[in-house]
């Protein structure tokens, strides 16, 4: 039979992870530790394969999101932003050797595609996060640059997320483990969620807005679409849910964050979810931006992660 395990599961609870100032990533599994060899298969890396701590020890930066180009030319730009003016036209693929994810390093920043859905992140934040800790990194701050559809506000802009919600408008993450189901809490960094917004305001005519973000386990039915294979509700019934979920302080719809923010959370990693909103979800179900258009969207968030970067490395005298 499931049942729910309260959210404060004492040995799930996020512990004070600062030892001489610094933030180290945690892991929060004994048998780790026990473990003559990790590899990392879906990253195509490994703990006696590669030496961690040499290849990631310096990131401070993990920006994440769901296509492998976009992800490329984010450390592409990553690459110019930072003055690493060598070297940036043939960025490497870390993960070359497997075709899940990909993975490309620039200075302190570590980008990496995690492909569509709760399923495909969760695998990819699970080594992600091992990569980390064996790396011995500290100070990680980790960040999904996303799209998703807005709900009441005009496409293009920029939602910073304060709280991943569920399908039901509610902060938490259900996990099944075992025949258990474990819920965990989504909140995120109010205070990097705050800052990001002020980075935002320095930004020519940069919409950007602090709000509830909606994650669902479907691109279709989930999101309340009329135009999937599939569709057994009402017009009427679809907009009333979405009317109830912008009641409840939703003011995007995507697929991933509330198990980033869930398992960010739980290791101890600052995290914020920053995604674009293609389309009103009140006006529209398709996506019809010209190519042009969508590129410039998806790189929204990109010059806003690019300026926070850059200003918390001291490096913030040009606004791009
Ligand atoms: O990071 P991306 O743009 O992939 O995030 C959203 C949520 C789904 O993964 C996908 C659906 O189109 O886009
Ligand atoms: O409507 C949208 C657009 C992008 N991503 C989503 O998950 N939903």
């Amino acid at each position: 039979m499931a049942y729910i395990l309260p959210a404060s599961n004492r040995s799930m609870r996020p512990d004070r992870n600062t030892y001489d100032g610094k933030r180290f990533v945690h892991v929060k599994n004994p048998y780790l530790d026990t473990m003559d060899e990790d590899i990392l298969y879906h990253l195509d890396l490994g703990t006696k394969t590669h030496n961690l701590p040499a290849m990631f020890g310096d990131v401070k930066f993990v920006c994440v999101g769901g296509s492998p180009n976009r992800m490329k030319a984010f450390a592409l730009f990553m690459h110019k932003e930072l003055g690493l003016a060598e070297g940036g036209e043939d960025i490497k693929d870390i993960c070359a050797g497997t075709d899940r994810y990909c993975m490309f390093k620039t200075g302190p920043v570590l980008s990496i595609s995690h492909g569509m859905g709760v399923p495909s992140i969760s695998i990819m934040l699970h080594e992600l996060i091992k990569l980390l800790h064996h790396a011995r990194c500290c100070d990680v701050t980790v960040i999904r640059i996303g799209t998703s559809g807005g709900i009441g506000i005009a496409p293009g802009s920029v939602v910073i997320t304060d709280t991943a919600v569920d399908s039901f408008f509610k902060p938490q993450f259900e996990q099944v483990i075992l025949d258990n189901v474990v819920t965990r809490s989504t909140e995120l960094d109010k205070e990097l969620a705050e800052e990001l917004f002020n980075c935002s305001k320095k930004i020519l005519n940069f919409p950007t807005l602090i709000g509830h973000t909606m994650c669902t386990y479907d691109f279709y039915e989930g999101q309340a679409r009329l135009d999937g294979a599939l569709c057994s509700f009402s017009r009427e019934s679809k907009l009333d849910y979405l009317k109830r979920a912008y009641k409840a302080g939703v003011r995007n719809i995507e697929m991933e964050s509330t198990v980033f923010a869930a398992m960010c959370g739980l290791c101890g990693l600052k995290a914020a979810v920053v995604c674009v909103t293609l389309l009103d979800r009140l006006d529209c179900d398709q996506i019809n931006l010209s190519h042009d258009v969508l590129v410039e969207y998806q790189q929204r968030p990109q010059r806003l992660i690019s300026n926070f970067i850059k200003k918390k490395l001291g490096l913030h005298d040009q606004i791009s």
